[in-house]
């Protein structure tokens, strides 16, 4: 493609060069430059992409879109200088691979907790119904059946409309995606055409990134303020977030709710360990989820649907048969008479309705021991409030490491016990291996106990330095179930 035909959605601001130039592809990162590529630099939260220029060209990049202009401008190569390279770069993804978003009807889905479910229930709701889907989320990527692994909850720009562009070749109809604060605030879904946006709740996370929560909503919210017209705005009306996210948007705005009058309503009715029973609109309906918080997430899958042109009584038909996403309230019956739940708690809020969740299961009649810890190099604040939601709901508590990355784990454990008071500490053990802590937690449990295994759900690696150490909490509790 034609370097000027890529510049049609952004101004620049300065040119040097041929824009005739043919492109071969377009990247932000100069180690993945290939001949006739254009290298966009980008300032990142780490380096300025812009000291990598020479790199790209030597690589042989033969277009530049950078916002400052380098002294000297190399021979043969076009220079475009733009205001924002992180806007541009999704724009012109965007158009080097054909506009992919708006061959498909692709809808986005925001929010602290929840995306994951709501994104991935979606995509098996539509496969079920005989559509051909994609499905973009923290888990792993999918192009109908084709998984392919997933290293971010929304994928860089370029990676992002790559996937996209092969979901239309694949002759995809629908494409179901999570759209990260981290991806909304650096632009990764700029030039992207969504039919529909969901949000389901705001609490504490990534102060680390953000800063203040109001950064931390206000990204949120550039997502709804950039949909289009006819596109449509799904919100939680019992979140107190909820009407702030749609207040400037240009969508349809529905909403969903389990308290209060919305467009699309659910009332649990029922609930037990292998699911519950719900009143969606007026009509009953049996689900294989269990948490309150899922009959919200299961109303925004709903309302979706039917804004998505389905049948509400197919929609309901589908949706009992589906089934609880890998590493989310996930169950494993032990041979002892014990529960373990698998869950990627890793917020307070999250800590606190999974263990909401079990509680109103087992309606007092066992135990819950709860593993837990909090990531490394990431948000410091949320960790004594996670202790404090863990101790509040468990009869013991296992505080133990995460993915600890660049951090020594037990300054992580030690900022979690400072939310805790001497009597609140009588409940708690510190183990700083993983598999130590799930070991002993199990080895606590009687017949009719849970044990929660908190914050890494689907996740098979344990991140130590740098380095991802295979690591799954379901296969160490499987092979425990086994032993004991
Ligand atoms: C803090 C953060 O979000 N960082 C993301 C950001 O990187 P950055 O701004 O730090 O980039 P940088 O390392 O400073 O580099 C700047 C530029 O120089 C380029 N570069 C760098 C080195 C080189 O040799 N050559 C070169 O060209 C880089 O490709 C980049 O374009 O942009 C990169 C490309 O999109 C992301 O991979 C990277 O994700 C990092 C690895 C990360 O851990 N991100 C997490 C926090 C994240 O994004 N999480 C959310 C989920 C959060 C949630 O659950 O809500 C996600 O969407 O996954
Ligand atoms: N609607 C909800 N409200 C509160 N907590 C929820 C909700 N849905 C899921 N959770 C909890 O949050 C955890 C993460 O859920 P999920 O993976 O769907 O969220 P996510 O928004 O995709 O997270 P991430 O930001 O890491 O991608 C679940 O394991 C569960 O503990
Ligand atoms: N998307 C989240 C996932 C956190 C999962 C938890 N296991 C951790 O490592 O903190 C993040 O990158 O902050
Ligand atoms: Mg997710």
């Amino acid at each position: 493609m034609k370097l000027n035909e890529l510049l049609k959605n952004i101004k620049p601001i300065g040119i040097t060069g041929d824009t005739d130039t043919e492109i071969t592809g377009v990247n932000i990162d100069s180690r993945l430059i290939a001949a006739g590529q254009l290298f966009v630099a980008m300032k990142g939260t780490q380096v300025d992409g812009h000291q990598f220029i020479s790199k790209a060209i030597e690589q042989g990049a033969a277009a530049v879109l950078c916002e400052d202009m380098p002294e000297s401008v190399a021979a043969g190569v076009t220079f475009v200088q733009v205001t924002s390279t992180e806007d541009a770069a999704g724009k012109v993804a965007t158009l080097f691979y054909r506009d992919p978003s708006r061959k498909l009807k692709l809808v986005g889905v925001t929010g602290t907790n929840g995306k994951t479910t709501v994104a991935t229930l979606l995509y098996n709701m539509f496969r079920a119904m005989g559509y051909k889907c994609g499905l973009l989320s923290t888990v792993c990527n999918y192009i109908e059946d084709e998984a392919i692994a997933a290293d971010h909850t929304t994928p860089d720009p370029i990676e992002l409309n790559q996937l996209l562009h092969r979901m239309v070749e694949a002759g995809c109809e629908y494409a179901f995606m999570e759209c990260s604060s981290h991806a909304i605030a650096q632009r990764r879904i700029s030039g992207l055409s969504f039919v529909g946006g969901i949000f389901t709740n705001l609490t504490r996370d990534h102060l680390d990134y953000h800063k203040t929560f109001e950064n931390y909503r206000n990204a949120k919210k550039s997502f709804f303020d950039g949909l289009p017209k006819t596109a449509f705005a799904i919100t939680n009306a019992d979140d107190r977030n909820g009407m702030i996210m749609v207040q400037n948007t240009k969508a349809t705005v529905k909403t969903y709710s389990t308290r209060v009058a919305a467009d699309f309503k659910g009332k649990l009715l029922e609930c037990h360990f292998e699911g519950m029973y719900l009143e969606i609109d007026g009509r009953e309906v049996g689900v294989q989820f269990i948490g309150k918080f899922n009959v919200s997430n299961l109303l925004a899958v709903y309302g979706a649907a039917v804004m998505l042109g389905k049948r509400p009584e197919d929609v309901l038909v589908v949706l009992s048969t589906l089934h609880s996403v890998r590493g989310r309230l996930e169950p494993i019956h032990c041979a002892v008479g014990y529960t373990a739940i698998v869950d990627y708690a890793h917020t307070p809020d999250a800590l606190a309705n999974v263990l909401n969740a079990i509680h109103e299961v087992l309606d007092g009649k066992g135990k819950v021991i709860t593993v837990c810890g909090a990531g490394g190099n990431r948000d410091k604040g949320k960790r004594p409030l996670m202790a404090q939601e863990a101790v509040r709901q468990s009869n013991k508590v296992i505080i133990t490491s995460d993915n600890p990355r660049f951090e020594n784990p037990q300054d992580i454990i030690n900022d979690m016990l400072e939310g805790l008071n001497s009597r609140q500490r009588e409940k708690v053990l510190s183990i700083v291996d993983r598999r130590e802590a799930i070991r002993t937690a199990c080895m606590l449990a009687h017949k009719g106990d849970v044990v929660l295994i908190a914050g890494k759900g689907h996740e098979d690696y344990q991140e130590i330095q740098g380095v991802k150490h295979h690591f799954d909490d379901r296969e160490v509790v499987e092979q425990l179930a086994v032993n004991q």
